[in-house]
């Protein structure tokens, strides 16, 4: 860091837009395999806490390698860089106020736990969605685990590259055999239980 650079505290802060949104501000930061769910569970529950009023910003995979992060692939690093990109964003807007919503695959602890560190404690909630692999196999929306089972699609998540389960998720959804509404009511609860919401 240039030592040049010096950090402006502004006036208005993160409790000031707390106050005036009337709800905290924190980051949902949902992990799993491809085709596990967590794009659906994250929209559904942004739908829900937008109609009671939160403000909501989700940020998912396929839409920020569309710009934030084109030009990035699958090896170790493009997604460590993905992911370091996409933190930064999400603290930006959790400081701006927002409950943010994270649906990325994210398979490195060490990538999420250093989103983690960016935060104030409490305000990152890791939200594991497990769905076993045989599952989200069986689902393939897009294609991509045949398309991996071919070998057509190199450093393919669960197939030929690894995932690493968090150990200890602030929120852990299984997300098989159940309703997408009893999950979304599930991670309400937890959220409520942390007083994260009201
Ligand atoms: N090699 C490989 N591994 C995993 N996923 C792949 C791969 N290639 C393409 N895709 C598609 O890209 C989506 C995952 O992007 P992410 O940005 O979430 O990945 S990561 O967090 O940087 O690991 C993922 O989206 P989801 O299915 O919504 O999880 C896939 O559709
Ligand atoms: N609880 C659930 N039960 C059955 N199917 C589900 C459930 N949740 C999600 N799905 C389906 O699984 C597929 C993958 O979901 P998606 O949200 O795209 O996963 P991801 O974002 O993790 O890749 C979609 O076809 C979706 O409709």
């Amino acid at each position: 860091m240039n030592k040049d650079i010096v950090w402006h505290q502004h006036d208005i802060n993160k409790a000031a837009r707390a106050e005036q949104k009337g709800h905290k501000a924190f980051l949902l930061w949902f992990t799993g395999l491809s085709g596990s769910g967590k794009s659906t569970i994250a929209g559904a529950l942004e739908q829900e806490l937008f109609r009671r009023g939160v403000h909501t910003y989700l940020l998912d995979g396929d839409n920020v390698r569309h710009g934030l992060c084109k030009g990035l692939g699958f090896t170790t690093a493009d997604r460590q860089e993905n992911l370091r990109r996409v933190g930064e964003a999400a603290k930006l807007m959790v400081d701006a106020g927002l409950v943010v919503l994270a649906a990325f695959v994210s398979p490195y602890r060490a990538d999420r736990d250093a989103i983690r560190a960016l935060l104030p404690e409490g305000e990152f909630v890791e939200v594991f969605v497990d769905t076993p692999l045989a599952e989200c196999e069986q689902r393939d929306p897009k294609g991509l685990y045949k398309k991996a089972r071919a070998g057509e699609i190199k450093h393919f998540t669960g197939i030929d590259d690894p995932y690493e389960a968090p150990v200890q998720p602030e929120v852990h959804i299984h997300n098989h055999d159940r309703s997408v509404e009893e999950v979304v009511a599930e991670v309400l609860a937890k959220l409520q239980a942390r007083e994260l919401l009201s």
